[in-house]
């Protein structure tokens, strides 16, 4: 997975609607798209039946579901979760260790009983829509918030993690820290001519990748613009310039 794939492959749309039929026709009018990423709002919608029409039309899939709880609690999400087959499945880094060490160990089971591959387990360090100030002032975290954001990494890989789920603007020193084996996945991506909406620690789609990204998570930008398959097609002419 990550750099040996062409450009736009390293794309994950994320799939931010209400419903089943809007997930379908998004789909449709995107036929190129070979990842999309189901969250809370479409998954607490359709439940796992949106998995199986993107497995069925041969999509990779990023269940996007940032579980966050005890450690039994999380590992019985993740073994339900992937017996769906899904390629990457997230964690909350700050769940702890013993959370994240559980997680890993029961995606592993539920994948083994279910006879499907195991997801990637990556953990989200901290929100790409928290900035530095909110981090000191909101969440009294009394460190810097690229060393928080390494921290996390750094806990994430010790027990045992595919990787993380971190913003563009630390990914550079996540990469050189953290090393090529560990996945590195980026949202809060704008082109120079999308809105940054609530995101807080963007980049550019073709900045992320020079900066060390493996995959790019983006949504907005293509799911609500005017033509998505225009804005699909400036992004992945970008990345060519990056390749
Ligand atoms: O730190 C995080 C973790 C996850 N996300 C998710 O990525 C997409 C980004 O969508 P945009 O519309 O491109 O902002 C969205 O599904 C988030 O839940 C994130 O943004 N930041």
């Amino acid at each position: 997975m990550g750099n040996g794939e062409q450009a736009e492959q390293r794309v994950i749309v994320a799939l931010d609607v209400p419903d089943e039929q809007s997930a379908i026709a998004l789909t449709d009018q995107l036929p190129q798209v070979v990842w999309w990423k189901v969250g809370l709002e479409l998954f607490t919608s359709t439940g796992p039946k949106i998995l199986e029409v993107l497995k069925s039309r041969q999509k990779r899939i990023f269940l996007d579901l940032k579980f966050d709880d005890i450690p039994n609690t999380v590992a019985g999400a993740c073994r339900s979760a992937a017996r769906y087959g899904v390629d990457l499945l997230t964690i909350h880094a700050t769940a702890g260790r013993d959370a994240l060490k559980a997680a890993t160990e029961a995606a592993q089971e539920g994948a083994t009983k279910a006879g499907v591959e195991p997801p990637k387990l990556i953990a989200i360090t901290l929100l790409t829509s928290i900035s530095a100030r909110q981090l000191a002032f909101d969440l009294k975290i009394p460190l810097e918030l690229p060393e928080y954001a390494l921290e996390m990494a750094l806990l994430a890989q010790e027990s045992g993690l595919d990787g993380v789920v971190c913003s563009p603007q630390e990914v550079a020193q996540l990469r050189q820290t953290c090393g090529n084996d560990f996945l590195l996945v980026c949202p809060g991506i704008r082109p120079t001519w999308a809105d940054i909406g609530d995101q807080k620690r963007s980049l550019t789609p073709a900045q992320a990748i020079i900066a060390g990204a493996d995959y790019l998570v983006i949504g907005r930008p293509i799911t609500t613009a005017t033509e998505p398959e225009l804005a699909w097609k400036r992004i992945s002419e970008e990345l060519t310039t990056v390749a």
